[in-house]
């Protein structure tokens, strides 16, 4: 299926300067991606990112565009969409952990994704003149676990999931032809989890307990399962990344089918 090699397409990845998102790129590269564009509210990052990536791919494969995903959509997009057209792959990386910030949380995490989502795929889908794609939207095990933790993070990462299960099911895969799956990493060592900011303060010590006992796994190899499943994931799924083991199809919630529907 030629949607589903990597070679010669163009991908974006919020987030990219570092963390999960770095290692998403640099996967992307790896396996003849021909152009990421990295979008990032981290100029520095962003830019070193570029440089270190295009020393160690060559050929100008990575471009930098500032940008925060909250506010410049428009821009980005418009900037992207004009240079490379509707893009192959948007990867909807780029989240924050703040338990004292609600608010730019949901803002980040879960209305960003949305929106920058629901602009891509509206280029993308083949039932509105695009060529179609695929949207991979990173949310985490928090979304499937039942935990005291991170309860505000939760909530954003449990809106990806939904955004992913309604937006990428089949029924709307038949006539979009936009692919849109969800990788939901466990544990994994970033600059995210050294953030001072992570959880309340009345929860500090049983979470770090929680964090000392539960199973860790590198960036990397969540940019490794990336490329697995663009390879292999359907549309409308949901996996879950956890202590450096392959991915597992997150458990099935109740699914209204294809033929249900259609049946209607
Ligand atoms: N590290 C972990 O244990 C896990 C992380 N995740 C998710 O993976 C994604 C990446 O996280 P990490 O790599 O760990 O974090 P990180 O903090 O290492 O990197 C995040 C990147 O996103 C960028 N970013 C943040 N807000 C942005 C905005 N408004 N506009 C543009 N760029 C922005 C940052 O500048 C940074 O370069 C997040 O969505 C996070 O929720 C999911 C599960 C586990
Ligand atoms: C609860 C499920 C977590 C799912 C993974 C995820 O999406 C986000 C994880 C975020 C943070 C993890 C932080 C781990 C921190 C430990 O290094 C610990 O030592 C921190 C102690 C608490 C503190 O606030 O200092």
């Amino acid at each position: 299926d030629p949607d589903r090699q990597l070679k010669g397409k163009v991908a974006v990845v919020t987030g990219g300067a570092k963390g999960i998102g770095y290692a998403i790129v640099d996967n992307l590269l790896n396996n003849e991606v021909k152009t990421v564009i990295i979008v990032d509210k981290n100029r520095a990052r962003g830019l070193k990112a570029e440089e270190q990536l295009n020393c160690k791919h060559g050929g100008n494969r990575t471009v930098f565009i500032y940008g925060d995903i909250t506010k410049h959509l428009d821009r980005v997009s418009e900037q992207i969409f004009q240079c490379y057209g509707c893009v192959d792959i948007l990867v909807n990386n780029a989240g924050i952990l703040n338990e004292y910030d609600p608010k730019k949380t949901i803002e980040t995490n879960a209305m960003a994704t949305v929106l920058w989502a629901d602009r891509f795929y509206n280029c993308m889908r083949k039932d509105w003149g695009g060529k179609g794609g695929t949207i991979i939207n990173i949310a985490s095990i928090s979304a499937y676990m039942s935990d005291p933790f991170l309860y505000f993070y939760k909530a954003s990462k449990f809106a990806v999931l939904g955004l992913t299960l309604g937006m990428g099911h089949e029924y709307n895969y038949l006539s979009s032809g936009v692919r849109m799956f969800a990788i939901c990493p466990g544990l994994t060592r970033t600059d995210l989890t050294l953030s001072q900011q992570m959880t309340v303060d009345e929860q500090v010590e049983v979470f770090s307990r929680f964090t000392e006992v539960a199973l860790w796994q590198s960036a990397n190899h969540v940019g490794e399962v990336a490329v697995l499943l663009f390879r292999t994931a359907s549309t409308g799924t949901a996996y879950t990344v956890v202590g450096g083991a392959p991915p597992v199809e997150s458990p099935d919630r109740e699914n209204t089918t294809v033929d249900f529907i259609l049946s209607l």
